[in-house]
């Protein structure tokens, strides 16, 4: 099976840097995963993703995105294939309507009309947006906005989307709607997924997540295996999941409670059990 993303032994200096950014990171996304990085600020995480579309040449090592190699030939092959939704979902905006501005990227690589208006439409319909087709795009909320910059991607059809901190401008519903779109896309369809993020819950949604700490990666697990390693991602200066945070404060104070992670719904649960017990 062809990897999404390949990084082999990648390190990356800005110009005018003494310290690497990226030190020697590798790393295999397979097709159809959900991968989010996590890690403090200056961890590298932007630096990655923008050697991962070719914003940035890697100083050494390699990258390989959808089976292809990362060189100045290929570039523009790979960015078709990975589109990546920004945090500011303001600064997205080119169409003066929603429908205008899913077909900007479709109008920019000379799609015919009639297929332009059919992908424009299916890639509204699919993030749930149809009804807002001729709608200004600044008057939608922040969560709305967000998927009308995803159907602006998907429309061009990409193997890879990253979400570059797409969820940290919108306030909670906002979030939720971004990372249930991105579930129901995936469920629809193999497409790969690369979050960078701040969000403890859009990490606690992928498949697998990794901690960068200062350019390199420092852990990789499952969502359950990372959070229950709390006092540790605390001490990365990383968010810890409320319901692992109640966990230990629990413990701490002669709870017993079990050793493995559980989100705020088994958390619930197990405490209900002690409730009944007592
Ligand atoms: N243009 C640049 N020139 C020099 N150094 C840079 C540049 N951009 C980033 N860096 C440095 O590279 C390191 C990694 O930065 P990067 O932006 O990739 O981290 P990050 O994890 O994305 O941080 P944040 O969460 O704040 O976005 C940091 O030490 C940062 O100061």
């Amino acid at each position: 099976m062809t990897e999404a993303i390949q990084i082999d032994h990648l390190s990356y200096t800005y110009p005018d840097a003494t310290h690497p950014a990226l030190a020697d990171v590798s790393l295999d996304i397979a097709q159809g995963e959900w991968v989010a990085i996590i890690g403090h600020n200056g961890s590298g995480k932007s630096t990655l993703a923008k050697n991962i579309n070719g914003l940035l040449a890697p100083t050494s090592g390699q990258v390989t995105v959808a089976g292809l190699p990362l060189t100045e030939e290929n570039i523009w092959d790979i960015r078709a294939k990975v589109g990546i939704v920004f945090q500011n979902p303001d600064n997205q905006f080119v169409g003066a309507t929603v429908a205008d501005d899913v077909a900007f990227g479709l109008e920019n690589r000379g799609m015919p009309r009639d297929e332009m208006i059919v992908r424009v439409d299916d890639a509204l319909e699919q993030v749930n947006m149809s009804a807002f087709s001729s709608r200004e795009p600044a008057r939608l909320s922040g969560g709305q906005k967000q998927r009308v910059a995803i159907a602006g991607i998907i429309a061009q059809r990409p193997d890879i989307i990253i979400l570059d901190e797409a969820t940290s401008m919108l306030d909670p519903a906002g979030r939720l709607e971004v990372l249930q779109l991105i579930q129901a896309l995936r469920e629809r369809q193999s497409l790969t997924v690369l979050s960078i993020t701040h969000d403890i819950d859009e990490a606690a949604s992928a498949d697998r997540v990794i901690i960068l700490n200062d350019g390199a990666i420092k852990e990789s697990g499952t969502p359950a295996e990372i959070f229950a390693r709390g006092p540790e991602l605390i001490e990365l200066g990383l968010d810890v999941p409320f319901a692992e945070r109640l966990k230990h404060a629990l413990i701490s104070r002669g709870v017993n409670m079990p050793a493995h992670y559980l989100d705020e719904e088994g958390l619930v649960n197990y405490l209900w059990t002690l409730h009944s017990t007592m």
